[in-house]
């Protein structure tokens, strides 16, 4: 008996325009805060940058040409802003507008459906220099920067994403400070996250004024929350980690209003004056869907030491972990998907993003990624019982990631990819996932 999905389910895979595409002075793109941050002496592993990464700008015609090979209908990845804007505002690049408007047309020729996203973390430097999303004027011009992106590139994109993981960008980049832009300030970090979000609701709405068909929504990074144990105290503090991980960012979109447990916490030690009359209306927009990227389950034990949540991540001992040290666990991505069903309603959702790091190796021309598989044929199974006996709405699945990429600060030791890229020629190897995706994508369903 093999594990069927839905009749129209959608397969997909994801990538990110920082992470693949490489030419980062060419096509007259501008700076972003990536560009600097990579550039900075320590930031990154082994010295990494995306200057070359996989070279997609160059061989996107390979790339997409592999995608119908494996015969997935759908392929998420990010616009770059600053091929768009150089400037982050002013003056279009269209250079930037042809590159991604010939990676539409070739998507388009190979019959596969574009699900773009707007922000994937590569902000305009030039808008970084003006506080960048601790500006409530950057929420402004990724209005601007949407409504281009609608009217340039409408014509041939059926799915639209804002952001791209506005807890990572904003706690990873401004609170724990290993992302661009390499910020420590926690309530930078939550003026950030509201002009995140803010920016969302704005493009939204411009999307519902230009009275466009396509579907719209947002993407989280998410993870279900365990107290490490039965005590009220750590039942407590996973209830407050995940407030600040998932509702802070959930909720204001889906709901209308910030988790209040979380939010007096954080009233205490400083005015959440950056939140004006009308932004909470403006956030939330009704929306088409939700995405979400689960890779791992969270175990968080008391700890009054740490301010605001009181709880700190613990690992479980002997736990299967990935290349990333991240732990495996699929039946928490059928957890976080009935809490959502349960928490906001049944609104459709994808998953748009998950996935592991391997260390793979090419071996006579292939890639034994047996454990890749594993991990995925796990998280299959479990996406497949969110949705016949939880009743999950989840409409979706793309594959992080379809090339081995630049993995931020980790850079290119990771590899997520079921495509393995020999960063030395670029060359192009299908890892024994691809092939294994191939056949889930065909016959819609596991073999059991
Ligand atoms: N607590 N905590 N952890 C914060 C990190 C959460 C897990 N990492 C992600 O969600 C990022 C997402 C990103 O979109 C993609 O650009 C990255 O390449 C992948 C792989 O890393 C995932």
């Amino acid at each position: 008996m093999t594990v069927q999905f839905p009749k129209g389910f959608e397969w997909g895979v994801a990538t990110a325009s920082y992470q693949i595409e490489g030419a980062v002075h060419e096509g007259g793109r501008g700076e972003s805060i990536w560009d600097r941050f990579s550039h900075i002496e320590g930031n990154i592993q082994n010295g990494d940058t995306g200057d070359i990464a996989c070279d997609h700008y160059h061989l996107y015609k390979d790339d997409v040409a592999l995608m119908k090979e494996l015969g997935v209908k759908t392929y998420r990845f990010s616009i770059s802003w600053p091929r768009i804007f150089p400037n982050g505002t002013g003056d279009v690049n269209e250079e930037g507008v042809q590159f991604y408007r010939n990676l539409l047309e070739a998507l388009h020729e190979a019959g596969i459906e574009p699900a773009v996203t707007l922000f994937h973390w590569d902000l305009p430097q030039k808008l970084q220099d003006k506080g960048g999303w601790l500006n409530r004027e950057t929420a402004d011009a990724f209005a601007t920067y949407a409504k281009t992106c609608y009217e340039r590139f409408g014509d041939l994109v059926p799915r639209w994403i804002t952001h791209n993981e506005p807890f990572v960008h904003a706690f990873l980049g401004h609170y724990f400070g290993e992302m661009a832009p390499g910020m420590k300030d926690l309530r930078a970090t939550l003026q950030v996250s509201h002009h995140l979000l803010l920016s969302h609701g704005m493009a939204v709405k411009v999307h519902r004024e230009l009275g466009l068909q396509s579907e719209i929504g947002i993407t989280y990074s998410t993870s279900s929350v365990y107290p490490a144990n039965k005590h009220v105290k750590d039942k407590e503090a996973a209830e407050l980690y995940d407030g600040m991980l998932n509702k802070w960012f959930f909720d204001p979109v889906l709901l209308g209003s910030y988790p209040e447990d979380i939010k007096s916490r954080y009233e205490e030690a400083f005015p959440l004056d950056f939140i004006q009359d009308g932004d909470l209306d403006t956030i939330s927009q009704r929306i088409d869907f939700c995405g979400i990227n689960y890779y791992f389950r969270t175990i968080i034990a008391y700890d009054n030491t740490v301010p605001f949540w009181n709880g700190r991540e613990v690992q479980k001992e002997h736990a299967e972990r990935t290349a990333m040290g991240w732990e495996v666990y699929p039946d928490g991505l059928r957890q976080r998907l009935l809490e959502c069903k349960e928490r906001y309603g049944n609104l459709p959702l994808y998953i748009t993003e998950n996935g592991c790091a391997a260390d793979d190796v090419v071996n006579e021309g292939k890639v034994d990624d047996s454990f890749r598989i594993s991990y995925l044929d796990r998280h299959f199974k479990a996406m497949q019982e969110a949705i016949e006996q939880d009743g999950v709405n989840l409409k979706g699945y793309y594959l992080w990631s379809f090339l081995d990429n630049f993995e931020w600060a980790y850079g290119y030791d990771k590899r997520f990819g079921i495509v393995y890229v020999d960063y030395e020629t670029l060359q192009r190897v299908k890892k024994d996932s691809f092939y294994w995706y191939q056949q889930v994508v065909k016959e819609n369903g596991l073999p059991s």
